[in-house]
C-alpha cells in the first residue's frame, strides 16, 4: 500500500543550528500518529517540512496524496465577521473570499462536512463567537473539504479542557477510519494515549517513531535523549523522567492506553 506519508532521513537548520536531525518515519492511510515533544523539540518544524513550506537541508518527504493542515492559531483575525459555514466553503477554493452564489455541490459538500465534524447547530455563528473546541471543528472541516490523504494537525489540543479535548480525539479517529492519516502534534501525550496507534517523538531533534508502547521505554527514550531516562508504570500511567544524569530533568507524565 502507498504510504500516505514517508519521511526519509530529513533534516532540518533554522538560524544557523540544526532543529531535526536524520527524522524518518512513514504512515500507512488510516494511521492514527501523534507527534510528541516538549516545547521547541521541533514539532511545528517537522509540520512545516511535510508541508513544504521549509526546506530540509537533507532528505525527502513524498506524500501520497493531498495534505490538510490545522494551524496551531486561527489564520484569520478572530474578529472577521465571516460565519463558519463561510470559512469551511473557503478551504474549497484556498484563502480567496467571496462566493455570492455558490454552486448546489459547493454547498451539499459544505453540508456534509459540517455534518461530519457536528458543526451543524453552530454553522451560522461568526466564527470568532465560537469556543475553542467548536473553532476546532470548524478548522477540521475547512482542511478536509479537498478530501486529503493525509490531515497535518499543530497542538489541536492545547486551550482545550478535557471534554472538548476528547471530543475532538473521537472525531479525528472517525476521520482516521475513513482512510485519512491523521499526525496530531502535542506537548503533552496524556490525552493521546488511549486513542493513537503509532507515535513519532521528538527530543534533541531526533525521532524514536512506531507503535507507543515500542517507543516510550526506557531504553529507546534514553537512546534519544542521549541520557539515562526513566519511564515508570503507576496506577495504569507513565511517568518519563530524566535520571540523575539527565542535563534538563525534563519530565512528562503519561497514562498508558
Ligand atoms: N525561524 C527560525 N529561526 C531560528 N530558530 C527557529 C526558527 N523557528 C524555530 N526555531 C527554533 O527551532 C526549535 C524548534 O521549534 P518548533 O517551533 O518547531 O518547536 P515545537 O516543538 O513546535 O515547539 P512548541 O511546542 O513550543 O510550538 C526551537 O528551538 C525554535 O526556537
Amino acid at each position: 500500500m502507498t504510504p500516505a506519508l514517508n519521511v526519509e532521513g530529513i533534516s532540518v537548520a533554522l538560524g544557523g543550528r540544526e532543529v531535526l536531525r536524520d527524522v524518518g518515519f512513514s504512515l500507512a492511510p488510516g494511521a492514527f500518529c501523534g507527534l510528541i515533544g516538549a516545547n521547541g523539540s521541533g514539532k511545528t518544524t517537522l509540520l512545516r517540512t511535510i508541508l513544504g513550506f521549509t526546506a530540509p537541508s537533507a532528505g525527502r518527504v513524498t506524500l501520497g496524496g493531498a495534505v490538510g493542515y490545522v494551524p496551531q492559531k486561527l489564520q484569520l483575525d478572530p474578529d472577521m465577521p465571516i460565519r463558519a459555514r463561510d470559512f469551511v466553503e473557503l478551504g474549497l477554493n484556498g484563502h480567496r473570499f467571496g462566493f455570492p452564489f455558490p454552486s448546489r455541490a459547493r454547498r451539499a459538500r459544505v453540508e456534509e462536512l459540517l455534518s461530519a465534524v457536528d458543526a451543524k447547530t453552530f454553522a451560522d455563528q461568526r466564527i470568532g463567537e465560537l469556543s475553542g473546541g467548536q473553532q476546532q471543528r470548524v478548522l477540521i472541516a475547512h482542511a478536509l473539504i479537498r478530501e486529503p490523504k493525509l490531515l497535518l494537525l499543530d497542538e489541536p489540543l492545547a486551550n482545550l479542557d478535557l471534554r472538548a479535548a476528547a471530543e475532538i480525539i473521537a472525531l479525528l479517529k472517525r476521520v482516521a477510519a475513513q482512510g485519512v492519516a491523521v499526525l496530531i502534534s502535542a506537548h503533552d501525550m496524556n490525552p493521546l494515549l488511549r486513542a493513537m496507534d503509532r507515535i513519532v517523538y521528538l527530543a534533541n531533534g531526533r525521532a524514536a517513531s512506531g507503535k507507543t508502547q515500542d517507543v516510550v521505554r526506557t531504553e529507546v527514550l534514553s537512546a534519544l535523549y542521549g541520557y539515562h531516562i526513566d519511564v515508570i508504570r503507576v496506577h495504569e500511567r507513565i511517568l518519563v523522567v530524566a535520571g540523575e544524569h539527565g542535563a534538563h530533568g525534563h519530565e512528562h507524565v503519561a497514562a498508558i492506553p
